[in-house]
């Protein structure tokens, strides 16, 4: 088949999915999630088509949806054949727009933006070359690789060097590890039993649920009343035992001191992380919370609010992060999550990417596959969250077995959502949305209608 050369479209679409409802998703911070996605459809002169998402929540997604119009009209005037030739170059203009990079640069609403178009751009390079984006990576050459990352605001931690050292130490061995990881899978925890809202009964049912898929690692929720997190930690090492691996999540809800004092009376409980205790911009109250909870054999994550690579550089030296959790919107796509894989090979910290959400499982299993197999070199201390809410969306949907992420052979990144759920679920004209607005279950209350009700 002829390979695309012009990119003749872009389409985008606001989906959300009433995930409030069942308090699925629900933390200390977000009582009512409603998980969504900005999500761009690149249509081309052959009719092949790369599809994207960045995940967002609710009315969030409006204001998303705004920002990545704008930055498609970059996309027009590029060539497909440039942007693979020079993806870092690209990247650099897609961030820095000159008019649009004031409301970033490199972060919050324009980065999600980013992310969606990017994201979009790699399934579809993975589909002219019909291989899942792993393999893809996998398959690239060093030099090539490094030519995806746009350098600038690292080179003092990571050196383009280095980067080339890393990825070239570690052609030895690749073979065998994509053999093992076609076998295996890539080791996966879940969160599926541990969102704040949940009752009792039915955290023991979903736990119990877990364990016969084969889930051997959990998260959960913490962080609103602390006898409630102890009441719930309770529950869990009832259930699980003493020794089972589990994790917590605060999702930013403390301040620095306040963090060490809460968690002072979780620990006991034999806690492998405490996620996001405080604001995800604060590097140095990250690496004070890390070091007060050394003793404890507890360490700190974040990442899946770490605005860019910068700010990871930064969380990295100053020993802010013990996991470090890439998120595959947060960051703006691929390109800069590279940059963050190698960065964290350098200092030495396991990258444990965010997922759940929409979308994200999907594209973080092949962002963990090649970093296992191209970068870190290593399954030792690594896991991938998942969250299987929203599986059936996609048209190639993860496959979990034993706990573990199966590698996904179709091509693309895995991000292309059913016409089904794309017709029911888009905001607010979907099949879905409307039956929740006429049964009264949701009341249409958007960015517009909210400034009208004002
Ligand atoms: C609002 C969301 O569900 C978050 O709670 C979720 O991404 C969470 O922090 C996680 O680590 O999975
Ligand atoms: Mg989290």
């Amino acid at each position: 088949m002829a390979k695309p050369t012009k990119i003749t479209g872009v389409d985008i679409k606001d989906i959300r999915f009433p995930t409030s409802l069942g308090k699925h998703g629900s933390d200390a911070m977000h009582g009512d999630p409603d998980y969504s996605c900005g999500y761009v459809i690149i249509s081309t002169d052959t009719g092949l088509q790369g599809h994207g998402l960045t995940f967002t929540l609710g009315r969030g997604t409006h204001i998303v949806c705004a920002a990545i119009k704008p930055l498609t009209r970059i996309l027009l005037d590029w060539k497909l054949s440039a942007i693979y030739d020079d993806f870092a170059g690209f990247w650099r203009e897609i961030t820095n727009e000159q008019q649009l990079r004031w409301l970033g640069p490199e972060k919050g609403v324009m980065h999600l933006a980013t992310a969606a178009i990017v994201n979009a751009l790699w399934d579809l390079w993975a589909k002219i070359e019909g291989k899942p984006v792993w393999k893809l990576l996998v398959d690239m050459e060093p030099e090539k690789i490094i030519s995806l990352i746009d350098f600038r605001y690292i080179e003092d931690a990571l050196s383009k060097e280095e980067a080339l050292e890393i990825l070239r130490n570690n052609q030895a061995g690749k073979a065998e590890r994509e053999k093992e990881i076609r076998t295996n899978g890539y080791p996966a925890y879940t969160t599926s039993a541990g969102w704040l809202g949940y009752s009792n009964d039915e955290i023991k049912q979903r736990l119990a649920t877990a364990k016969a898929n084969g889930f051997s690692r959990f998260k959960f929720k913490v962080g609103s009343d602390l006898q409630d997190d102890i009441r719930r930690l309770e529950i869990v090492r009832k259930e699980l035992g003493p020794d089972t691996t589990i994790m917590v999540d605060a999702n930013q809800k403390w301040g620095v001191d306040e963090a060490i004092e809460w968690m002072g009376h979780l620990v006991k409980y034999n806690l492998l992380w405490i996620e996001e205790p405080t604001s995800p911009d604060d590097v140095l109250g990250h690496a004070a919370i890390a070091k007060a909870l050394e003793p404890y054999g507890c360490g700190v994550a974040t990442g899946e609010c770490c605005q860019n690579r910068v700010m990871f550089k930064q969380f990295l030296q100053a020993k802010g992060l013990q996991f470090c959790q890439i998120d595959s919107c947060r960051l703006g796509g691929v390109n800069e999550i590279i940059a963050v894989l190698l960065m964290a090979k350098k200092f030495n910290v396991p990258v444990c990417p965010h997922a759940g959400g929409v979308g994200l499982c999907e594209m973080v299993q092949h962002l963990s596959i090649f970093d296992y197999i191209s970068i870190s070199a290593t399954l030792e201390s690594r896991m991938t969250e998942s969250a299987d809410h929203l599986f059936e969306h996609f048209v190639n949907p993860v496959v979990m077995k034993n706990g573990c992420y199966t590698a996904p052979l179709a091509p693309g990144y895995s991000t292309e959502l059913s016409p089904a759920s794309i017709a029911d679920y888009t905001y607010p004209e979907g099949n879905e949305w409307q039956r929740l607005f006429k049964e009264g279950e949701f009341v249409p209350l958007d960015v517009d209608e909210f400034h009208l009700k004002q």
